[in-house]
């Protein structure tokens, strides 16, 4: 027996909206039928989707889900059960957790985890640069490399020297894997919690500048066209970022990046004070960086939407701006944010939005899931684009509610997950 999903709005190879109906079967899509003409059903479960958008299950390649060691911020149950509220089906963790994942016996463990508590979501563990992401010796890229991980990265922390990201790129070509980047030059930025700017000057703040980040996305742009490895840039938030990394693509460097909701759409002026709900790294930039990380998400610059979930605990960010930690929750928020403010308002097309969350993400990663096509796993998300909605972190599924968009009135709710044709989670059974 199969499950026919009917009637959903689903986007065609070019991304152009169309009726029609998914029949799904021993976890796979078993096929995909435009038009408005019923199936026959007979013998399936039926799931209705009349005016719900059928997308690819999103796929979230930056995320922390804190396990081990900071099960109080979110864990791998609770982390996967945001996610797949959140329509995602696929996520890949970063390893600053504790211990950090430098070893296969961490990336087993997460996999082990993933597999008995992650609410069938699919957990992909990236490995640490480093040792201990200290900068100073490289971890085993081989042994992670078999054990499953996604990529290396050393994210949470810049790999501060030149030559150890050089080594680093070189393994990591010698074995097809991509370097993944987090960009902050430490020299650039000290104690400071937010970008240099107005709301710094105001409060009498330190702030970080653009070079801290742009400093790493060049130097590692010419490391890569050196190694030929692949490179990814973490969290891209600046101009001069996105000058860099358009240089490198036309100059044939294989390098991709990605860039989160609140750096599309929040500016350090928009912060309304001392509150480290509006405190993440990067840090929220100016207008003029804004504007050029979504024309550069438009022109293919930049690659990949990701959220950057970060979760902590209301004790933490109630430390203040100069204490707390870095970082935001994305997960229920991320589709919401960008279909409300992007794809409602008429500035991008539906379909531009779901490949930068779907299909590019997974060509970016060589993954198979992505795609809306017979044979592929059934990962899917029904979309509610109609219900306006308000952020509220107290209903949060994640453990975490550390969030600067409380009470903004929202479109394009996630309202059924569905993972290898199995439901990971649903609107009615939250
Ligand atoms: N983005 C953040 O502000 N914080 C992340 C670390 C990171 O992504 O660099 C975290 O682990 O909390
Ligand atoms: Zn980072
Ligand atoms: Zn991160």
């Amino acid at each position: 027996m199969g499950i026919w999903i009917l009637n959903g709005k689903l986007l065609d190879a070019s991304g152009k909206e169309t009726t029609g109906h998914v029949l799904v079967e021993n976890g796979k899509i078993a096929a995909v039928t435009a038009g408005q003409e019923q199936p026959d059903t007979t013998g399936h479960e039926v799931i209705e989707a009349a005016g719900k958008l059928v997308s690819p299950g999103f796929i979230d390649m930056h995320v922390h889900l804190r396990e081990p060691g900071f099960e109080h911020k979110e864990t791998i149950a609770s982390g996967t059960r945001s996610a797949a509220r959140g329509g995602y089906t696929t996520i890949a963790c970063m390893p600053n957790t504790k211990p950090v994942i430098d070893t296969v016996e961490t990336v087993k463990l997460i996999q082990g985890k993933a597999e008995n508590e992650g609410n069938g979501v699919k957990v992909l563990p990236y490995g640490c640069i480093s040792r201990n992401q200290l900068g100073r010796e490289l971890t085993d890229f081989e042994a992670l490399k078999d054990a499953g991980v996604v990529a290396f990265t050393d994210d949470g922390v810049g790999v501060q020297s030149a030559q150890m990201m050089k080594d680093a790129m070189k393994r990591a070509a010698e074995l097809g894997m991509p370097i993944v980047a987090h960009c902050e030059d430490e020299t650039l930025v000290v104690g400071a919690p937010v970008s240099e700017g107005t709301f710094a000057d105001k409060n009498g703040l330190k702030g970080i500048p653009n070079e801290s980040e742009a400093i790493h996305v060049g130097r590692d742009i010419l490391l890569a066209e050196a190694t030929g490895v692949h490179y990814h840039v973490c969290h891209v938030s600046t101009e001069q970022s996105v000058r860099l990394i358009r240089l490198g693509k036309q100059i044939g460097v294989k390098v991709t990046a990605e860039v989160c909701p609140h750096h599309l759409l929040l500016s350090e002026e928009d912060i309304p004070g001392m509150d480290a709900n509006w405190k993440m790294n990067p840090p929220l930039r100016s207008k003029r960086d804004v504007e050029a990380v979504i024309e550069a998400l438009e022109d293919g610059t930049i690659d990949i939407i990701v959220t950057d979930h970060a979760p902590h605990s209301e004790e933490e960010k109630a430390k203040g701006m100069q204490l707390a930690p870095f970082g935001i929750v994305g997960f229920e928020t991320a589709f919401p944010l960008l279909y409300t403010k992007f794809v409602a308002t008429g500035k991008w097309s539906l379909g531009f939005l779901i490949e930068r969350m779907t299909s590019k993400p997974a060509e970016v990663f060589g993954l198979e899931s992505g795609r809306l096509q017979v044979g592929s796993d059934a990962d899917l998300t029904l979309v509610d684009l109609e219900t306006e909605k308000e952020v509220d972190p107290a209903a949060f599924l994640s453990k975490s509610r550390n969030t600067p968009f409380t009470g903004w009135k929202l479109k394009g709710w996630p309202v059924l997950t569905m993972v290898g044709g199995k439901i990971a989670w649903t609107e009615t059974n939250e």
